[in-house]
């Protein structure tokens, strides 16, 4: 999809009144995202990204706003959210939440390099640090209880085999849920979905994180592990990039090292993070929501990292 809700610049006319950016010179959809109605908009103080929340409450809203600006305030290369003259972050847009924040320059860079995923690597450790002492707590809506929620949904659409991965796996990860080894992880504000189109880089310098909207409290190792599952495979195969892997790891240890707790928990968390994405992409796949352009992900890229996950042993992390 792309544009759910349509906005023109006569409707953004009197709305823009209450940002300090002066009048809206321009708007354009943007045509990749899948949540939500993005659109950039230009101002006369500059460009600026707009999105109309098409899911999201006008309750969960601030936690993902006010973190965004927590991390802007702390250093961290993200979307910095604009406040109106009431000090709010979200304004109801055609009865929709919505919010303006600030644009981030270059690109998405779809082929890494161990470069990039070194300043990756490090931004993430420093955003799990800066985001300690983020005083709202939201769950990680996609976590554990989302899982034991929506398997029992998808199971009539999948083969056999597919049915039976899908069992196991959340039996897999319930129980590890459960372990002391799990509980001692460090937790705290995550992305939970940062994969490579939610990156800007210019060149090989890393402009920002952006698209928040799957963020939540969680342990800072399912973020590294969703991390690594996108920007460190070979993408046909779904296997594990030593290069890229090593140098991500090696950025975020540098920053926050790794715990003793964390190394024992890789591979299971590397299975958790590829399990979370099969199991969204299967739902959006059978229960897809009304869409003028939707095209869902493919479900069978994960369903393929997580055999892998679960087959294959992985690196370990860096310990001191
Ligand atoms: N703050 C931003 N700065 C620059 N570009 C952005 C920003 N936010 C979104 N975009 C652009 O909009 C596209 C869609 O945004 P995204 O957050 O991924 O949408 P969705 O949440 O609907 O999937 C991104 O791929 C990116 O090109
Ligand atoms: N990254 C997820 C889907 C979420 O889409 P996004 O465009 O909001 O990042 C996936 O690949 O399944």
């Amino acid at each position: 999809m792309a544009v759910f809700t349509s906005v023109t610049l006569e409707d953004l006319a009197p709305w823009m009144k209450q940002f300090p950016l002066g009048q809206a010179l321009n708007i354009r959809g943007i045509a990749s995202g899948i949540e939500n109605s993005n659109f950039f908009i230009d101002t006369e103080q500059g460009e600026y990204v707009l999105t109309i929340f098409e899911n999201l409450n006008f309750e969960q809203l601030p936690f993902y706003l006010k973190l965004m600006r927590h991390l802007a305030d702390r250093g961290v290369l993200v979307p910095a959210p604009i406040a109106n003259a009431d000090g709010e972050l979200c304004v109801a847009l055609h009865g929709k939440p919505a919010a303006i924040v600030s644009k981030l320059n270059g690109s998405s860079q779809m082929e890494p390099q161990p470069v990039h995923c070194a300043e990756v690597g490090t931004m993430l450790a420093r955003m799990h640090l800066a985001g300690r002492d983020f005083a709202i707590q939201q769950p990680n809506l996609r976590s554990l209880d989302w899982w034991q929620i929506t398997v029992p949904k998808v199971l009539e659409f999948l083969s056999d085999s597919n049915r039976q991965l899908m069992q196991e796996e959340i039996a897999f990860q319930s129980a590890f849920a459960l372990t002391s080894t799990y509980q001692a992880l460090a937790q705290g504000p995550v992305h939970a979905d940062l994969f490579r189109n939610n990156v800007m880089f210019d060149g090989e310098r890393l402009t920002g994180f952006f698209d928040f909207y799957f963020a939540g409290c969680d342990t800072w190792l399912f973020d590294v592990a969703v991390t690594i599952n996108d920007w460190c495979i070979d993408l046909t195969t779904g296997e594990l990039d030593l290069a890229r892997v090593n140098a991500m790891l090696s950025a975020y240890h540098a920053v926050r090292p790794f715990t003793a707790e964390e190394a024992v928990s890789w591979q299971p968390m590397l299975r958790a993070a590829a399990f979370r994405f099969w199991l969204s992409r299967v739902y959006d796949f059978y229960k897809p929501r009304d869409a003028e352009m939707l095209t869902p992900h493919d479900p069978t890229h994960f369903e393929r990292i997580l055999r892998l996950r679960i087959s294959q042993p992985v690196p370990a992390l860096p310990q001191n």
